[in-house]
């Protein structure tokens, strides 16, 4: 409608930023590993794509899980988050390891946000496991385990969205 403001993305409600490097990322997905050694052995890593592709592969080589699937949602287009949508469920081969409720498994994603992706994943595995790397304070409960807490109103910036670039001066009104 004329006159009406745009709708903030999810991202542009955030305000504050926090930029992850690859150095970062993969440090903070060893330190997942190290607590996660505590809970294991697991039968298999189910990563909810496409953020949890990149800590599962991490976290399955340090713990040497070699069964690994995928949980296929999409939210978030860019930022917006819209309905979720289940584009691709767990294997047959992967419910039968986990007995039909999960127990074994360890589900990975990069963060919790709102938590609604992970709620929809814990509903098909109830008994798995579910670790992330960053959690929100909404999502926090759905997590059995996680290494760093940002505040809601922070965007995480992971390395495979962002690259390199110039950054002006704080004195030239750099935020
Ligand atoms: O807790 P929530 O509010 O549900 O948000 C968290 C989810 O959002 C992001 O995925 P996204 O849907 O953007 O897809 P992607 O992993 O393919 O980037 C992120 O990787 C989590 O899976
Ligand atoms: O903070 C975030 N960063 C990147 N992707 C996301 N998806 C939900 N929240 C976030
Ligand atoms: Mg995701």
């Amino acid at each position: 409608m004329a006159g009406e403001a745009p709708e903030l993305s999810a991202q542009e409600r955030a305000g504050k930023a926090f930029p992850v490097s690859w150095d970062q990322f993969h440090r903070d997905c060893r330190a997942l590993t190290w607590r996660l050694n505590e809970v294991g052995p697991f039968h298999a890593v189910i990563a909810i794509t496409r953020g949890g592709l990149v800590p599962a592969a991490i976290v399955a080589r340090e713990l040497g899980v070699r069964v690994i699937d995928t949980v296929c949602i999409a939210s978030y287009d860019h930022d917006k988050q819209g309905e979720l949508q289940v584009l691709k469920g767990i294997s047959d081969a992967a419910m039968k390891l986990g007995g039909g409720t999960g127990k074994g498994l360890l589900i990975v994603d990069d963060l919790v946000d709102t938590g609604k992706t992970g709620k929809l994943v814990r509903k098909m595995l109830p008994d798995a496991h579910f670790a992330t790397v960053y959690a929100k304070p909404m999502g926090r409960p759905l997590v059995d385990t996680f290494i760093t807490e940002v505040s809601q109103d922070t965007w995480i910036f992971f390395p495979w969205d962002t690259a390199l670039s110039y950054h002006p001066p704080l004195r030239d009104g750099a935020a």
